[in-house]
């Protein structure tokens, strides 16, 4: 069932938590909001349940205002982090409550509940007890739950935020497989960019309220549409420019200048850590750095230089044997040369916070 969120707005205690928020999911899709801590993704997540009531705005599902509508007829499965399962009911029992008590025929709940155990593949444990499983299988057994009534509709509040970093990661690419099966539309609540990559047909960046970007994972990482997003996805150097007519100037070197805000005089050129190439002697484009620290990451090797002009924590990420090839050592003089920037004129008061984080 598609979801179309249009201009929600809520506050709590006169703070607004939610502005303006308009958002199309299309039937069948799994979306991620990702955000920092506090941007509001649960807050939209429980709207959307119907567990909260909007201050403005409608939430429809394929075309109908459900805005009336309580959390019981919303037909959505929930997985919350903490959604604690009924601990004096067995794994079978839990997966069967909705249906116990919607009055099913017992014949009926038994063959659901086996059909979900096998689904979420935990056949052998239907007689066990919540604590008798480990904090994975707990939230297959709340996954199996959520999905008993068949809800046309799946919201997920970080369901594997809980667990340690191994079964997380399992656990994703099970989800995501299941979702392929299913094709139930799903909008899952994250703040852990990775997670929501592997998991997500798309996402939907957040950031206090608003909604700053939605793309697909390669799009918000390939284009992305702000300061915000650039820096919410991952580390990024920062250096900061002068627009002169339709150029950015950090320097000696010169970029394009920002598509939007050009009247700005200030810029800030952001370069990934991968896409600046390191070489022993200057290239055109290229400009003076030094290797500080070396830091292996497996297949990569972070370099940490300092750079004038540029700032003192400089990063680039090699591939491992290009790091090899260079054979860099602390202290080495080279040149840096970025192959791909992003420019975004620089918002008010910007200049003295990355000064601040010592460039
Ligand atoms: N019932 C409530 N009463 C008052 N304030 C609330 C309530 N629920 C949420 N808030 C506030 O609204 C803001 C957004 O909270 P929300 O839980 O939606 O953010 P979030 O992006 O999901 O954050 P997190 O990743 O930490 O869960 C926070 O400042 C939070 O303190």
């Amino acid at each position: 069932m598609s979801i179309e969120i249009r201009n929600l707005s809520k506050s709590f205690d006169a703070h607004p938590v939610l502005r303006d928020v308009t958002l199309d999911i299309p039937e069948g899709e799994l979306v991620a909001l990702l955000g920092p801590s506090g941007c509001g993704k649960t807050t939209l997540l429980r709207i959307l349940a119907g567990l909260e009531v909007p201050d403005a705005g409608e939430v429809r599902h394929a075309g109908e205002d459900v805005g009336a509508r309580p959390a019981r007829e919303r037909n959505v499965g929930l997985v919350f982090q903490h959604y604690a399962l009924f601990r004096h009911m067995t794994v079978a029992e839990n997966v069967g409550f909705a249906l116990a008590v919607r009055r099913r025929r017992r014949a009926e709940i038994a063959a659901r509940v086996d059909e979900l155990l096998s689904l979420v593949q935990l056949d052998g444990l239907r007689a066990r007890y919540p604590h008798q499983l480990s904090g994975g299988q707990r939230q297959r057994v709340a996954l199996a739950r959520a999905l008993a009534t068949s809800p046309r509709i799946l919201l997920l509040d970080e369901p594997f935020g809980a667990l340690d970093a191994r079964v997380r990661q399992e656990l994703r690419r099970w989800l995501r497989r299941l979702h392929d099966e299913l094709h139930v539309t799903s909008v899952f609540v994250t703040h852990d960019q990775e997670e929501a990559f592997e998991v997500s047909d798309r996402v939907v960046l957040m950031n206090a309220g608003r909604v700053e970007q939605v793309g697909t994972p390669a799009q918000v990482f390939e284009e992305p549409a702000s300061p915000f997003v650039m820096r919410f996805l991952g580390a990024v150097n920062v250096f900061q420019g002068r627009v002169e007519g339709n150029r950015t100037r950090v320097n000696e070197l010169e970029f394009a200048a920002p598509t939007a805000g050009t009247d700005r005089a200030r810029a800030n050129v952001y370069v990934r850590p991968h896409e600046l190439e390191v070489h022993r002697a200057p290239v055109p484009g290229s400009f003076a750095a030094r290797v500080v620290r070396l830091v292996p990451l497996g297949a990569a090797t972070r370099v940490e230089l300092s750079a004038p002009g540029y700032g003192s924590a400089v990063e680039v990420e090699l591939d491992v044997r290009k790091g090899e090839a260079l054979g860099l050592q602390p202290g080495d003089p080279v040149h840096l040369s970025p192959r791909r920037v992003r420019v975004f004129p620089a918002a008010d008061g910007e200049l003295d916070s990355l000064t601040a984080s010592g460039l």
